[in-house]
This record gives C-alpha cells, structure tokens and sequence, in this order.
C-alpha cells in the first residue's frame, strides 16, 4: 500500500461543479471559464450556478436573490451578537467567524432533517440551509468588526447587493459602483476550486451527515492556515517588510536563502500563474485608474517581486496564486487585514454548501487508511501493573 503525502493527485471525490487545468492556467465553474464570470456574472449568480448546477434564468435568479437579500436570512439572531460581545476583541476573525457559524444551528432548529428518511437529508432544509448560511457570512464578518471595536454593528439593508450590502455593513458608507463590482468579482473568484484543503473538510464533515453550518465551520477552520486562505493576510505584512522596489531582488534572495516560503506564491495544482491573481492584479489595475492613479504604494513592490521570483521559482512552477493580489484590493477597499480570510471563506461558503449538496446526494461516509508505522503488540509491563 502506497501512502502518498498530502494526497497529491489522489481523487477523493466524483465532482461536476469545477474543473481546473494547471498547465493552462485553466479554471472552469460548471464549464464557464472563471474569466468570464468574473467579467459578466455576479456571485449571487455564480452562487446559484455552483450549488445547482446550471444558470439559473431570470425568475430563479429573481426569487435566489430575494432571499439572500430577506432580512430572516442576511440578519442573525441577537444571540449570535450576544456571543461575539464574550469573544477577546484580539482574537484572531477567522475564530470569531467559526464559533459563531458553528452557533448558528442552535438557534435554527432542524438538524434532524438531515436524516429525513433516515439516511437523506430533506431537500427543502437542504436548500433552506444553504441560503441561510451564505447570506448570513457576510453579516458575521461585518458584525464582528464593529463588536471588537466596541460599535454597534451595521444592520444588513436589503436593497443592496450581497457585494455592496458587505462593503456598507464593514464601512459604513456605500460603496460606489466601481467598489461594488470589484467586490463582487473577488467574491466569483474565490467562490470555488475542485477539491482544495478546505472543501476537502467540507466533505469529510459533510460525509458524516453533520448539519451544514458545522460542515462550513469546520472548513473556516481549515481555511485559516496560512498555506491555504490564512496566506492573504500574510503577504501584506510580508510586502511590509520590503523597503522599495530597488531592495525586492536583495529580499528574495535572502528569504529563499533562509527557506522561507514567499507568501501568496506555489500552489498544488497550478505550474502556471493562477488564472485568478491576473483577474485580481487586472481589479487592482482598473481600481487604480478610478482613483486617479493612487492605489497602495506597495503594489508596485508586489509587482517587482513577481518579476523577481519568476526569475527564481518559475523552474520550480511556482507563481502568484490567489492570495497574492488579493489582499491589496481589500486593503484598498478599506478592510484589515485580518478581515481577508473571512472575505474568502464568505464567498467559498458558496462553493463548500456545492459540495456539500453534492457530497450527501452521493454520500459514503469518508474513511481512508493509514501505513501503520508503529509498534507490533507487546506485552504491558508488568512493573506498570501495581
Ligand atoms: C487559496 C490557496 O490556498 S492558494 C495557496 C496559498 N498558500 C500560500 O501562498 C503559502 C505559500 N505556498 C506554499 O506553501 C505552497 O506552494 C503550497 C502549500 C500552496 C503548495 O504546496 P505543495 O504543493 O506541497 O508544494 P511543495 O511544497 O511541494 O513545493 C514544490 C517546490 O516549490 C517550492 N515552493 C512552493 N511554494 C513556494 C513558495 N511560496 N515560496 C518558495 N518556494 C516555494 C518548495 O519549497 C518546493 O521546492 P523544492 O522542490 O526545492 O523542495
Ligand atoms: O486549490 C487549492 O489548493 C487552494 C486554492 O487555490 C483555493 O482553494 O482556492
């Protein structure tokens, strides 16, 4: 028996919501190149397209809406705001955001329709599930931002987008158009990606026939790490450390001497630039052109590092993946940097409750082996025994 390390290029799941081709820089969500969608769709479409399978037509997408937008789904109970005012305002968002989802079943009674038949979950609660928890991601994120700083938090308003009703809830001011639509694009491109660490949580979790909201806390907690989601907030602090442009080369030659890995950069599936960092680098290009040529003085130094680590790395196949432009834009639009992850995971919630509606529709309860490397049995020793 082979045991492969992290699973490198062993399926653990039939799929048809994504699809990616890393020599070609290739992402599709449901056969729909990412680049499209990201140019044309919105995430309340993309979030429809992924969970069932299909765009959906103007009526479907109409009533989707309507209801990521009711106040019963974007607003959480005030016992969710009464658990954050407990939390340690220095603790880090992602934690925040796990505790409260894993809390949200509590007080959204039903889980026992996860085995309707006893073994399906019913398919109303399936899909009741699923709006719930996507549009009250956003609400969370934004809410726990005010309670840390000791505010009231934002109410979520319905005749917002779920882009611009995020952007209001953080700022406290509308967002103009140009803001939304790059918000609403970060949130395409990171709604999906096949089997990644945290979906692969999703699931496991899901597999067990745990209710929704665990199986999406349980994939928060996977994306934190900073090989996975948790890397977007570190490459700001690693762009911090780079002086100018003229002192990029000397850094990364230091750091790679140091086998330090450069956040933001490698990815398991891609030996060519994610097809997402050029749609980000793309945003925070169109981003600077709307605000007369100012955007952070550190794009310029991102830009000199990936110049300079294609030099070094590419031979490797490592480039810019998701996490390196993106947390530019948000810094830009006004969110910490500690808030970048839970950006993500609001909009991979869309690409997890996916899989999830996939996982139970065609369920085996996941239970993979081990290469044991331990002891044979032994005798216990008696000197232990009395
Ligand atoms: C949303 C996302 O999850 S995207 C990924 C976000 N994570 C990061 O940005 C963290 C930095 N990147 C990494 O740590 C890795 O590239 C991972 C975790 C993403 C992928 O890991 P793996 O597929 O296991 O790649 P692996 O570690 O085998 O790398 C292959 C080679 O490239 C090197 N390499 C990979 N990524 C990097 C990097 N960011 N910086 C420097 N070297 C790197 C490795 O050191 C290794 O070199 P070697 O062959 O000389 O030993
Ligand atoms: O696919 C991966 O391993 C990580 C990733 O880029 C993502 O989850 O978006």
């Amino acid at each position: 028996m082979e045991y492969i390390p992290g699973l490198q290029g062993v399926p653990a799941t039939q799929s048809s919501i994504s699809f990616l081709d890393g020599q070609k820089g290739l992402l599709t969500y449901r056969g729909y190149p990412i680049v499209d969608l990201a140019r044309h769709s919105t995430f309340e479409e993309t979030s429809w397209l992924l969970i069932n399978g299909e765009l959906p037509d103007r009526e479907q997408l109409a009533a989707f809406d309507a209801e990521l937008r009711n106040g019963r789904n974007r607003r959480v109970k005030y016992n969710v705001r009464d658990i954050m005012k407990f939390l340690p305002i220095d603790g880090h968002p992602m934690e925040a955001l796990q505790t409260c989802v894993a809390s949200l079943g509590m007080f959204y009674p039903g889980q026992e329709r996860m085995t309707a038949n006893g073994v399906n979950a019913d398919s109303e609660f399936v899909e009741q599930m699923i709006i719930k928890t996507l549009a009250s991601m956003a609400t969370l994120v934004a809410m726990w931002e005010h309670i840390r700083r000791g505010d009231d938090p934002v109410q979520p308003r319905a005749d917002l987008t779920y882009a611009e009703n995020f952007l209001y809830m953080m700022n406290e001011r509308e967002p103009d158009a140009v803001e939304s639509r790059i918000m609403d694009a970060c949130l395409i491109l990171h709604a999906e990606h096949t089997i990644n660490a945290s979906t692969f949580s999703a699931l496991v979790s899901g597999s067990t026939l745990a209710p929704p909201n665990l199986v999406v806390a349980a994939a928060i907690g996977t994306l934190a790490g900073p090989l996975h989601g948790g890397a977007n907030q570190r490459v700001l602090n690693m762009l911090d450390e780079i002086p100018s442009v003229a002192a990029v080369a000397d850094w990364l030659d230091q750091r790679l001497a140091n086998k330090q890995v450069v956040w933001g950069f490698g990815h398991r599936e891609y030996k060519t630039k994610d097809p997402r960092a050029d749609i980000l680098q793309g945003l925070l290009e169109q981003l600077r052109e709307h605000r007369g040529g100012e955007i952070s003085p550190q794009y310029e130094i991102a830009r000199e590092l990936e110049r300079s680590a294609e030099e070094r790395l590419a031979s490797k196949g490592v480039y810019p993946n998701v996490d390196f432009y993106s947390g530019l834009l948000y810094e830009a639009l006004g969110i910490p940097r500690d808030q970048f992850t839970p950006i993500f995971a609001i909009s991979r919630t869309a690409g997890w409750l996916a899989h999830w509606k996939e996982q139970i529709s065609q369920n085996r309860i996941f239970r993979p082996t081990q290469v044991y490397t331990g002891y044979d049995p032994r005798p216990y020793p008696s000197r232990l025994n009395g």
